[in-house]
């Protein structure tokens, strides 16, 4: 993938994540919104026990519970799911239904128990649909058209019909709730809008944060663990070593006559020569191993649960896959290798990379080319 590409696949990715953000803020600010619904329509029933026509109030109650059982068993299915399911392809559409139907419920059972004749009910009836219309700006807030579209469903039913009533203060009542709907779903924009943008700046800052890390950790000729980003998972690795009582090898590389390469051929030969030696290291150890480069020409590995004598053959075979490269125009390649095991040196790591080094010098003492291993 070139730069661009990559960009734009981050980008994307990033754009996932954020979806997914809105989605778990949805689903979290919105469990209030079940009972708060059921609750209003219950209260309403309540107070106008009297003034409406019980039969319908009774089917609204019952639809309404109908529909927040769905709705809870909605949440508790996302709750329980793993993360990695808790997408917006999966969950969306769900939600959309359940919304679409709860706040439909809602808006025309209102519509259906107001009273033609009553205006005190009716006031009543419009403030507790404004009430939940307020609410679903808290609710739904990560999801702007889900607060426009329940507040629709609730509240347009009676509005309208007040609308078209011959009564002057029917009309203005139906007028002041569209007025007040309006401002409503302006500051819904603005809400989730700013949501958005949190949203988005986290995951930027995190992006951010794990590509800086990584460059902070990452030899960048090479592209393997620099210095301190080894000399960091090497001690967590002793540590587990030590505390499992698992055996924990290590190997010491060093370019053999590296300076005249550069000499002969220059630094960009020698650089060259690094990265292959790098990538030759990469492909030669396993996951739980770690290898990295200290410095120079000067490369280091962590075999856990190796035995000294399978170490020394992995750093047999290291060295003749380094002698066997060819890089022009470099004539003869070679590398000298030092192998300790946790089990015949001191107490620490400090002791156990010592010993390799001395194991490492040893073998260049002794014609390089080779691998010693520590006594
Ligand atoms: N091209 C290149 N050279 C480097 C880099 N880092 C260190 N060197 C060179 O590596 C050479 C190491 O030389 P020495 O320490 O004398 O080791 P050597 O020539 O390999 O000799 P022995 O280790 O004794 O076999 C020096 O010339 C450094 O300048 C690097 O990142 N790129």
């Amino acid at each position: 993938m070139n730069g661009l590409g990559r960009e734009q696949h981050q980008d994307f990715f990033i754009e996932e994540q954020v979806r997914t953000d809105r989605l778990r803020q949805l689903f979290r600010q919105s469990v209030s919104a079940v009972f708060g619904s059921y609750l209003a329509a219950g209260m309403l029933c309540w107070l106008c026990w009297d003034r409406l026509e019980p039969r319908l109030m009774i089917g609204w109650l019952v639809l309404l519970a109908g529909s927040s059982v769905l709705r809870l068993s909605m949440f508790l299915q996302y709750f329980r799911s793993p993360r990695s399911e808790r997408t917006p392809q999966r969950w969306e559409r769900h939600y959309w239904i359940t919304l679409v139907l709860s706040a439909g419920i809602w808006g025309m059972g209102a519509f259906a128990v107001m009273p033609a004749d009553d205006r005190l009910t009716q006031a009543l009836v419009m403030l507790f649909a404004v009430g939940m219309s307020v609410s679903a700006v808290s609710c739904y807030s990560a999801y702007r058209y889900m607060t426009i579209v329940s507040m629709a469903l609730v509240l347009l039913p009676c509005t309208l019909w007040l609308l078209f009533q011959p009564s002057k203060m029917q009309m203005g009542m139906a007028v002041a709730v569209l007025v007040f709907s309006s401002f409503v779903v302006g500051a819904s924009r603005k809400l989730s809008e700013a949501l958005e943008t949190a949203f988005r700046l986290t995951r930027e800052i995190e992006r951010a944060h794990s590509i800086s890390t990584r460059a902070a950790q990452t030899d960048e000729l090479t592209g393997l663990m620099n210095r301190r980003a080894f000399f960091e998972k090497a001690q967590v690795l002793y540590d587990q070593c030590k505390r499992t009582h698992q055996p924990l090898c290590a190997l010491m590389l060093d370019m053999d006559h590296f300076k005249a390469i550069n000499d002969n051929y220059g630094h960009q030969v020698g650089d060259q020569v690094l990265r292959e030696i790098g990538q030759v290291i990469n492909a030669s150890f396993r996951q739980s191993d770690i290898y990295g480069r200290l410095g120079g020409e000067e490369f280091a590995v962590l075999l856990p649960d190796t035995t000294l004598e399978v170490a020394r053959e992995i750093g047999e075979q290291l060295i003749r896959a380094i002698a066997r490269l060819s890089i022009d125009p470099v004539q003869v390649l070679s590398a000298s290798l030092g192998v300790a095991s946790n089990y015949a040196v001191g107490d620490d790591l400090q002791h156990l990379m010592n010993a390799a080094d001395q194991a490492l010098y040893r073998a260049k003492a002794m014609g390089r080319n080779q691998v010693a291993v520590a006594s």
